[in-house]
């Protein structure tokens, strides 16, 4: 199956690409770019995702520890995705690749137009030869609006190009049964079919400057692979296995198989992409009626609601246990659900006369979590 691949989107971890002595080792760039090199000789197109400028800033600013306050970070960030890009450049170059670097923030996957931008831009630099490196705009990221991590970004990225495959590079051969560098028992696993069954297996990341863990690389797995996108999780030391990806030979590590129905693009944008500032608390009758029975959201299952939104804006679905089952478009405001709160759908109509639906959240602007 992974000898179909045309288009593929690498992550690489901060974990793999940090010098024993601060900052970035440039041999795991020169192998990854060796390897990217190979890749395009086999027809395959390639999209990096990298961290690492914060690793590189604190090696240029010869700093110990990852600094922990928001504009420390963003400094350092500053500092280093300048040196990281200068290193890709330089090394793809030497093989005749020409490198570009894209910088996105959340907010630019949340509205249409610069999802629909970034989408184009993309686009035109794969058909120009281009290799795309992406990484977070770290600096100018608000902390409320950013992706915080690069594995749910790399995600985004492979749903946004159309990747037929995400590879997550990290320093762990694959995710195993419960965190390796902890517990010595812990056994590897090589396929996945299904990840909300190995989401209790996840815990945070194992190094000092990676973000997230593998909690985060299964939040991309599942991400992608509801958009119909495998995903590989591959040890950084196996990179050289991806050369044989094109000749039918898969690399050792675990595989997130796609689901065979995926997500639409509106369906995907409501779950993943766009933005969020409120929820809807539903009681377990209208809990099972989404989740189980695919129905609808009716005012007469809500029970609570927190944080503000405005009519056709995005809102988390909780049930009783305060877990997000599901998001969805809806059509009435913050303050109406509120009134509306546990009424028969036909009070609706009475209370707002400008409004003739009978749900506050529409199945077909639902996606289940
Ligand atoms: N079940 C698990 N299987 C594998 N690794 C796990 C698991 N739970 C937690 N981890 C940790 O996740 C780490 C990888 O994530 P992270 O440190 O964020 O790396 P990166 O910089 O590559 O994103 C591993 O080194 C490991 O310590
Ligand atoms: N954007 C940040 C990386 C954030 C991140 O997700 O790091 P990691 O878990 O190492 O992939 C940087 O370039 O340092």
């Amino acid at each position: 199956m992974l000898s179909d691949v045309r288009r593929v989107v690498l992550k690489i971890g901060s974990s793999s690409l940090n010098h024993q002595q601060g900052g970035i080792d440039e041999r795991a760039i020169d192998e990854i770019v060796s390897v990217i090199a190979a890749l395009k000789e086999d027809g395959v197109e390639c999209i990096i995702v990298s961290s690492g400028a914060v690793a590189a800033g604190m090696g240029q600013l010869k700093l110990q520890g990852r600094p922990r306050d928001l504009a420390g970070k963003q400094a350092v960030a500053a500092v280093g995705q300048g040196v990281l890009i200068e290193m890709y450049t330089r090394n793809l170059e030497q093989h005749g690749i020409i490198a570009a670097q894209v910088l996105l923030s959340r907010i630019d996957l949340a509205q249409a137009s610069h999802y629909r931008n970034a989408q184009n831009t993309l686009e035109k630099l794969l058909r120009l030869q281009v290799v795309p490196i992406i990484n977070e705009n770290d600096t100018v990221a608000v902390e409320e609006l950013c992706f915080g991590d690069n594995d749910t970004l790399s995600a985004l990225v492979a749903g946004l190009v159309g990747a037929d495959l995400l590879v997550i590079l990290t320093d762990v051969d694959g995710l195993y049964t419960a965190n390796p560098k902890k517990d010595s028992s812990a056994q590897l696993i090589k396929e996945v079919t299904e990840v909300s069954a190995v989401e209790s297996m996840a815990s945070g990341a194992g190094s000092l400057l990676g973000t997230g863990g593998m909690v985060t690389k299964l939040r991309a797995a599942k991400i992608a692979t509801r958009f119909g996108i495998g995903m590989l999780l591959l040890n950084f030391t196996r990179l050289q296995e991806l050369n044989f990806l094109t000749k039918g030979q898969s690399p050792e590590g675990t595989y997130f198989q796609p689901v065979k129905h995926r997500l639409a693009g509106r369906k995907r944008w409501i779950a993943y992409a766009g933005l969020t500032e409120g929820s809807i608390q539903v009681d377990d009758g209208a809990a099972k009626a989404l989740v189980e029975e695919g129905k609808s959201l009716l005012a007469k299952g809500i029970i609570a609601v927190e944080g503000t939104w405005e009519r056709k804006e995005i809102v988390r679905i909780i049930n009783t246990k305060g877990e997000e089952i599901a998001r969805g478009v809806a059509e009435l405001t913050r303050d109406e659900v509120q009134t509306v709160k546990g009424l028969h759908s036909e009070k609706l109509h009475q209370l707002f006369r400008d409004f003739d639906g009978e749900e506050v959240v529409h199945r077909d602007n639902m996606t289940l979590i």
